[in-house]
């Protein structure tokens, strides 16, 4: 790596996981597989990358715990074998009998679990197309933010719906994070409303890289998703983007454009915090002065 430019050839694996995960790993593997062979260093697969299912009785006989899950193992074994930082966006994990995570791993070349994320927003949301979801009746969710290092690069670890709160996106990069990952599976309706604009949004305000590989087009249990993987640079123009179909979507990321972004517009440094000093009603709200 030279001085001048510190870059990191990256790539998403755009899916659409089924109910079966011996398939979705299969899939997904190849996909890996591809982008490896395309020069990428660090390959991003999305939200559920093992499982998508909506039947509760059946999650919960298909799920293993993290010990046993065949899953992350085959991803343990593809990491190594291709010497790559394999980030497995997201993977859905038995942590008792009627309890399950949305945990995300880093993978590094040599196979080793560097960072593990578990999603902290749960997606409760009823949509007026009629969709329904209660993320937060099966999964628990994570109470710590996470941020990891690839060869020397701060990476920050979220899932999907957490990209509606940007806090913990601050709060990311102001600990170093350069690069945001948002895998996903989001809703059609909603992603054709929001997806860009708040992948661009959390780039340009911490001036960071975004990466957000998707789950895409009609599910075997029946959801669609919105696909458009996407990647952002930090002045928040969209540099690689899928379409519905699973893929793989490639770019060259430099360190150079997050140095620029944040010398151009120091935001990060400017931010201020508030408090809320008399909730429920309308007054002042209190500037919380930053240590140093
Ligand atoms: O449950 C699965 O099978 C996979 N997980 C998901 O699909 C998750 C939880 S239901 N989806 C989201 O968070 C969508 C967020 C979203 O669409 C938005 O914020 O608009």
């Amino acid at each position: 790596m030279s001085s001048t430019s510190e870059t990191l050839r990256v790539a998403l694996v755009q899916m659409r996981t089924g109910r079966t995960p011996a398939a979705s790993i299969d899939t997904a593997a190849a996909l890996v597989r591809e982008a490896a062979q395309a020069g990428a260093r660090y390959v991003q697969t999305p939200e559920t990358t093992n499982l998508m299912e909506l039947d509760r009785a059946r999650l919960f006989e298909t799920l293993h715990e993290e010990e046993s899950d065949p899953a992350l193992a085959a991803f343990r074994d593809l990491a190594r074998a291709l010497s790559i930082h394999l980030h497995v966006g997201s993977l859905a994990l038995k942590v008792s009998a009627q309890r399950a995570v949305n945990r995300g791993f880093l993978i590094g070349p040599d196979g080793a679990i560097a960072a593990r994320y578990d999603k902290i927003h749960m997606f409760d949301v009823d949509l007026d197309n009629g969709e329904s979801y209660r993320e937060s009746t099966a999964y628990r969710p994570g109470e710590q933010a996470v941020a990891a290092d690839v060869d020397g690069i701060g990476i920050g670890l979220t899932i999907c719906y957490d990209l509606r709160f940007p806090a913990l996106y601050r709060a990311l990069a102001e600990a170093g994070a350069r690069v945001l990952t948002v895998p996903a599976a989001f809703t059609r309706p909603t992603g054709e409303a929001h997806w860009h604009i708040l992948l661009r949004a959390r780039a340009i305000e911490n001036g960071a890289y975004v990466l957000a590989a998707a789950q895409g087009g009609r599910h075997e249990n029946g959801r669609e998703t919105y696909g458009h993987s996407l990647i952002v640079d930090p002045w928040g123009r969209v540099i690689a983007e899928g379409g519905t179909d699973p893929g793989i979507v490639l770019a060259e990321l430099d360190m150079g454009e997050v140095e620029t972004a944040r010398r151009r517009i120091p935001s990060l440094r400017h931010g201020r915090r508030f408090e809320v000093l008399d909730p429920g009603h309308a007054g002042h709200l209190h500037l919380v002065e930053k240590p140093n």
